[in-house]
This record gives structure tokens, sequence and C-alpha cells, in this order.
């Protein structure tokens, strides 16, 4: 063991940052065994200096400005555990690879935002960048894809990212009530933040997959290219016909590899089949799928958040970089970003529900509309109105395989018929 500790500077006293702390200091003994010298936490950044944190930071030095980390002289590895793609998060990891330090974050906004520039920053100060608990907080996803498959053709990648997500659709599930009862209950457990929109609009899950994909295709994806949508549009009506038609509600994403290397990726509420694997994934768990052309599809399942699994994934990158065993940030030299697809170019069976009058011909201007896109039914169910909510009732049907762009002609038909009374969901139905 070599006689000269790694020196660690900790901005973001926070549920990681905490985490880390006192995970190095559990597993001091084993961490030190692991990364060939002891590791040591020198300095620490967060905005509140008098907080009491439940960890001792006597001893350290206490720098208030985040980025006086990059230079501080005895860090040898910064840590950002800060958050947020922008602000005080990104100015300190672009400082520290400016001079040349090495930078272990758990920070998806930026990675998924800045990941092609700061792979170009790192590659030319000479710097390491890893982010291992960037996605799927304790599982091992980006090892997984950047080095335990570095050898295949990865055709997809993907999976349930984002556990108040998939706490909020299990519980919707399970007791039959709607979102918003579901998603004050997430907050109070402390799930979900007090402003949930990050999770419940699909860009925390979005930021995670477009991470995967770039480690899974080489270069990074342009995040604004990729096509997100939440959850909140999920009714317990909906919960209820997944139920009848075989399936269970996701928030999925899923990048695939397509001809000449073109890139399909979204992240949206789907249906799965009640018998897939990934369907038993419930509660606030993380799943990471892939699927590759020679080792075939695998499932990891395991805690997404949280600062035990969070810390694990940090301090294993800092592990790392003591046994110098850091890789390039996306996993070969770097690329330029590619864009995804166009939404109307995907394809697969869909689940439509729509609010309908509850009259004679709705369903036959429902058919025209789905018989002038070209689409054809595979299922239908229209459920009695809910106790207590306006006139109308819930209709679903489920269709063969057909383009989303025919999908989206169906949807602006819909708009325009005043049997229907809100906004129509539409879910992909996907085979995973
Ligand atoms: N929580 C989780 O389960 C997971 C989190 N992550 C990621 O880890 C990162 C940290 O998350 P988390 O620990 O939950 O966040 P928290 O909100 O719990 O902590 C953030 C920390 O950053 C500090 N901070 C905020 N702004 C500044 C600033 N301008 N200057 C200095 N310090 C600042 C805060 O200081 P103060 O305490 O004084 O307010 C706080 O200590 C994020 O990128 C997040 O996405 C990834 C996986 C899971
Ligand atoms: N808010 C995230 C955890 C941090 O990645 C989730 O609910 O999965």
């Amino acid at each position: 063991m070599s006689g000269k500790p790694l020196r660690l500077g900790i901005a973001g006293l926070g549920t990681v940052g905490v985490g880390v702390i006192k995970l190095l200091h559990e597993n001091a003994q084993a961490i030190a065994a692991r990364a060939g010298r002891s590791i040591e936490v020198v300095s620490v950044s967060a905005r509140s200096r008098n907080r009491d944190r439940g960890v001792d930071l006597s001893g350290l030095t206490w720098h208030d400005d985040p980025r006086a980390l990059a230079e501080d002289p005895n860090v040898d590895v910064v840590l950002e555990l800060i958050g947020g793609a922008e602000g005080a998060a990104r100015e300190l990891v672009e400082a520290a690879l400016l001079r040349g330090r090495d930078v272990v974050t758990a920070n998806k906004a930026l990675l998924a935002l800045h990941g092609a520039r700061l792979a170009d920053m790192a590659r030319e100060n000479g710097a390491s960048l890893l982010f291992e608990a960037s996605v799927a907080g304790g599982i091992p996803a980006i090892k997984l894809v950047r080095e335990g498959l570095a050898a295949d053709r990865l055709l997809r990648v993907g999976g349930i990212l984002n556990g108040t997500c998939n706490y909020i659709l299990t519980a919707m599930r399970e007791s039959g009530r709607g979102f918003d009862e579901i998603l004050a209950e997430a907050q109070a457990l402390g799930y979900a933040e007090a402003d949930p929109s990050t999770d419940v609009d699909g860009w925390d899950a979005a930021h995670k997959l477009a991470i995967l994909a770039g480690l899974a295709f080489g270069r990074p994806v342009a995040f604004n290219t990729l096509h997100v949508e939440g959850i909140r549009s999920i009714a317990a009506c909906d919960q209820a016909f997944a139920q009848e038609f075989g399936y269970r509600i996701k928030l999925l994403g899923t990048a695939r590899r397509g001809e000449d290397d073109a890139i399909e990726a979204w992240m949206r509420p789907c249906m799965v089949a009640q018998t897939a694997p990934i369907a038993a994934v419930d509660g606030v768990f993380n799943a990471v799928i892939t699927e590759g052309a020679f080792s075939g599809p695998m499932l990891i399942e395991g805690r997404g958040a949280g600062a035990g699994p969070t810390a694990s994934a940090v301090v294993a990158d800092v592990i790392d970089l003591s046994r110098g065993t850091a890789l390039p940030v996306w996993g070969t030299a770097p690329r330029p970003e590619i864009s995804c697809q166009p939404r109307a170019s995907l394809s697969g069976e869909y689940y439509l529900r729509l609010l309908v009058q509850d009259r004679s011909g709705v369903v036959a201007e429902i058919a025209a509309a789905l018989r002038d896109a070209g689409v054809s039914l595979r299922a239908m169910s229209q459920h009695a109105a809910e106790v207590g909510t306006q006139s109308g009732v819930p209709l679903a049907v489920i269709t063969h395989a057909t383009q989303e762009s025919a999908m989206l002609s169906v949807l602006t038909a819909l708009e325009k018929l005043d049997s229907v009374l809100a906004e129509p969901v539409l879910m992909k139905i996907e085979t995973v």
C-alpha cells in the first residue's frame, strides 16, 4: 500500500456529500485495501457553514466558494456533489478540469447537457471525469456499459431510471388512488423533491438515459433531441385499463441503435407486459436494461437513489482513480454529438385513452379517426364514469403495430371532436 493518501475535496454536503463522508469513515479499511492507499477528505464546501450535518467536519478546510476546491493545493480529487447543470456545479467542474484535476460527480444534468464539452476539457487537460453515481444510484450502470460490455456492439440501453416516478406509478396501481394524492405522499416520505417537476416530468430520468446512450454508442447524444414525457397525465383509470389488458405502466427510457447507426431515444410512460421482468421492478427501485449483439439482453435492478447507494457509487469512482483505472469520458476518443430520430419515425403498438361523451355514435367517430390514419385496433374497452367526476367515460384502445406519425394524426383528428372531453393519453406498448 502506498504511504501517500489520496486527498479529496468535497463540494456539496447534502444527502450524497454526507453519505460519502460516512461511507469513507465506516468502511475506511476495506476502501484503503482496494484503493492501495488511504482516502482522506481534506476540504469541503457547501452553502451554510453552521448547519449540523451529523458528521464531524473539524480539521477540514472550509471553502465558502466551491470553485476554490479546484485551486486548493492539498486536493488531489474534486467531488462535485452540489447538483444542477449550471451555476456553482458547472463552474467548479470546469475549473477543476482546466487545471488538470480529476473530478468525480453524481450530477446527471451536468453530464447530459454539457458532457461533450466536459469530455473535451478532460482530454485536453489530461484529467479524468467519473460519474458512476449519476445513473441509477447504487447500480453500477456506467461500469456495466463502458467496461463490462466494452467489446460488444450495443443495440439498446435504457430502463426504469427514476425512483420517484416508479414509486408513484406502483402506489397508484396498488392503491387505486390518483396521481396528486400519491405525489403528496412521495413528498412526505422524502422521495420526491418539494418541486417535483424534474422527477415527474421525466427530465431526471432523461438525463440518465442520455448518459447511458452516450456510453453505449460511444458519443454523446444531443439532449434537446430526446423525446421526453412525464407521468402527470396518468390517471387511476389508466392503471385499471393496464391491468385489464395485461400490462403495467412504467416510466421507461430506451435508446436504440437503428439502421446506419441512427439513434432512437425517448423517455415516456409505457405499457409493458405484466409478465416481463421489468414489470416486477416496483417502488423506488431502478432497473437498467442492455441488449448487446453478442451479450444479449440483461437487466440489473437496485436502489437508484439515497445516501448509501449513491455514496457507494461515488467512492467506487474514487477507488478507480486511486488505482489509475479511469477511462475516457464516453469510453472512446471524443466524437461529435449525435441527434436522436424524430418522434414521428417511431413505431410499435400503442395504448390510447380518451374521456368521451357517453352517447350514441361516439365510438364510430373515434373508429373513423383511427381508420383515416390507417391504424388498426387490437382491443377496446370502456369503463363506467368514475364516481364524483364530471360527465364522460374513459375509453381505451390498443392498436396493432403502426407508425407513431399515424398516432399523432389520430390525436390531431380527435382534437376536433366535441365528443372527446379531455386531452387523450397516448402510451407506447414496449416489449422489453
Ligand atoms: N439524493 C440522491 O439520492 C441522488 C443524488 N444524485 C445527485 O447528487 C448530487 C447531490 O444531490 P443531493 O445530495 O441529493 O443534493 P442536496 O440538495 O441534498 O445537497 C446539495 C448540497 O450542495 C450544496 N450547495 C448548493 N448550492 C451550492 C453552492 N452554490 N455552493 C456550495 N454548495 C452548494 C448544499 O449546501 P447546503 O447544505 O449548505 O444548503 C448542499 O450541501 C446532485 O447532482 C444529484 O442529482 C445522484 C443520485 C442520487
Ligand atoms: N430523484 C431521483 C434520485 C436522484 O437521481 C429519483 O427519484 O430517482
